[in-house]
């Protein structure tokens, strides 16, 4: 058993049909009842360290093997003394699996105290296992197992939930419906599931730790958890005798009237990051230059520098732009060797066909391009809503990938770093320290300033950018107690870690 936190290498995600192979797979290698056995010993070692002292435990279980799973970790807990009361959930005239039958008589027979289809919480208990629904949750959780999953999620102390919150849909990390465990820790088995760290999946999730059951994860992958390793490989030590020349001009074409700090931010994000030269070219009106930071550099109407500029440079357009944006993208779309498009760039993009059309045939002249939309900003390119984008977050970022021919970040917990053609990163760090204005303008200018850094080099641009979505939610988790984030100190931060 181990907690999966940021894991040192790339980490296998699997999708739901994925799981299921493995779960046939592994089932067919073992005598009956094998993998209950090992799932529920696993849940009650766990549920034990976690809440060495509770006494009075409630073990919420469902109809199927993930009731199973609950139940037999019910067995378990009895047998150590615990004071255990099981709820089970079934619809009228429902047969619960041969399985979930078997660990129920078993935990009944070691003194647990069985119940059918009643939602009440046992007073006092400090440790509540939601054993109600894992990858067969098929519908929204209405009646009493609705019920029981609010009285679930009021439990204080130790809410562990059984390989999948209930009510969550860990293929996408979408939900559906009202009733959804939340729990404060989750004990997936076998694999990794994507939807556990994407959407609202780790919101519902708590901390996640992983059961192999002895069994090997010989399934090819849908995602990759995107491992330390990756902003590891980012900290190239600077030459000797490298001058600033050599880490590359970065253009800041951004800020519309009273949007000037969007653009500052992701100046000053790509000064931080390394970039050898940053100027910025605002979008309107004029701003004094930035005494706290005179590196950086201003210059009027930068998409208009022509070929041989832009042609070398790594330039960023968005951030605060307004609609101001859209005239700068014509000649930054046919001229920019690197070009990173955020916010008003994106939802300039969205609008006009033609700009789209443009951006797509970048990648046939060797012109690369990175876009970092929100779930808003994604739906307005995907002509759908936001909801619809958010309802599976790896596929509407791997379609708009493939579709525009380009690195897109879709925004949000768990972010997810799609490249046409190969497989999403799921970035595991960041918390909601990170939900203040401005920080993904330091987002899109830390990628600036790093692409510049490594403009020559060998790193695959999904590679780069998914180390920098890392680094910027590892600055947010190294301040997860301390409050929102502002954006600024988030540069500093990010400064500290890279
Ligand atoms: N097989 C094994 O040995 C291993 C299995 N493992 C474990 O098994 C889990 C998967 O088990 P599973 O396939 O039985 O599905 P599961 O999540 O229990 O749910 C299906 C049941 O729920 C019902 N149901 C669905 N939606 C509902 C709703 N909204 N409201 C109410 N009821 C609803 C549905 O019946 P229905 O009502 O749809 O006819 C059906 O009865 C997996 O997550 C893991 O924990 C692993 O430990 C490895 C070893
Ligand atoms: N709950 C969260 N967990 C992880 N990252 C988050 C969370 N909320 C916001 N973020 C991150 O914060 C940044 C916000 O970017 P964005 O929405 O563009 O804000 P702004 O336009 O104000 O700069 C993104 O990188 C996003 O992934």
């Amino acid at each position: 058993m181990q907690a999966i936190t940021v894991p040192d290498h790339d980490f296998p995600l699997h999708d739901l049909s994925a799981t299921r192979r493995l779960e046939q797979r592994a089932l067919a290698a073992v005598p009956p009842g094998t993998l209950v056995a090992r799932a529920g010993l696993s849940t009650a070692r766990l549920a034990l360290a976690l809440a060495p002292h509770a006494r009075h435990c409630w073990v919420l279980a469902g109809p199927g093997h993930n009731g199973a799973d609950a139940l037999e970790a019910a067995f378990h807990l009895a047998r150590s003394g615990r004071c255990v009361t099981a709820s089970v959930f079934a619809r009228d005239g429902q047969t619960i699996v041969p399985a979930a039958a078997q660990s129920l008589q078993r935990a009944r027979d070691a003194g647990a105290n069985i119940l059918l289809n009643d939602p009440a919480a046992p007073h006092g208990c400090a440790l509540a296992l939601d054993g109600l629904l894992g990858i067969g949750s098929a519908r929204p959780i209405e009646g009493a197992m609705a019920q029981a999953v609010h009285g679930f999620n009021a439990i204080e102390g130790t809410r562990l939930a059984v390989d999948v919150p209930s009510g969550l849909d860990a293929g996408t990390g979408a939900t559906a419906g009202a009733a959804v465990a939340q729990a404060t820790d989750t004990l997936t088995m076998l694999n990794l599931k994507a939807g556990l760290f994407t959407g609202v999946g780790r919101a519902h999730c708590g901390r996640i730790w992983l059961a192999p059951l002895d069994v090997q994860d010989d399934e090819p992958p849908q995602a990759w958890l995107a491992g330390r390793a990756l902003h590891m490989a980012m900290r190239t030590p600077r030459g000797h005798a490298q001058h600033k020349g050599s880490y590359g001009d970065a253009f800041i074409v951004a800020g519309a009237l009273g949007m000037h700090g969007a653009a500052l931010l992701a100046a000053r994000a790509a000064l931080s990051a390394g970039a050898g030269r940053v100027y910025l070219s605002l979008l309107e009106g004029s701003m004094p230059l930035d005494p706290t930071r005179p590196e950086l550099m201003q210059r009027d109407a930068l998409w208009n520098a022509g070929a041989e500029r832009l042609g070398t440079a790594t330039v960023l357009c968005g951030c605060g732009g307004g609609k101001a944006a859209a005239a700068t993208l014509p000649p930054l779309l046919e001229q920019a060797a690197r070009l990173v498009i955020d916010a008003d760039g994106l939802n300039a993009l969205a609008a006009d066909g033609s700009l789209a059309t443009a951006l797509r045939e970048r990648d046939g002249r060797g012109q690369a391009t990175v876009l970092t939309p929100h779930p808003l900003e994604a739906a307005r390119l995907l002509d759908c809503t936001a909801a619809q984008v958010q309802a599976d977050r790896l596929s509407a970022a791997q379609r708009l990938a493939d579709d525009l021919k380009a690195v897109v970040v879709l925004k949000g917990s768990g972010s997810v770093v799609a490249a046409p053609g190969a497989l999403p990163y799921v970035n595991a760090t960041g918390n909601a320290a990170l939900a203040s204005p401005g920080t993904g303008d330091v987002l899109a200018g830390w990628i600036t300033g790093q692409w510049s850094t490594h403009a020559g080099g060998g790193t695959s641009l999904q590679a780069l950018v998914a180390a920098t979505v890392q680094l910027h939610g590892a600055a947010a988790d190294a301040h997860a107690q301390h409050g929102p984030l502002l954006a600024l100190d988030l540069i500093g931060a990010m400064q500290r870690l890279a």
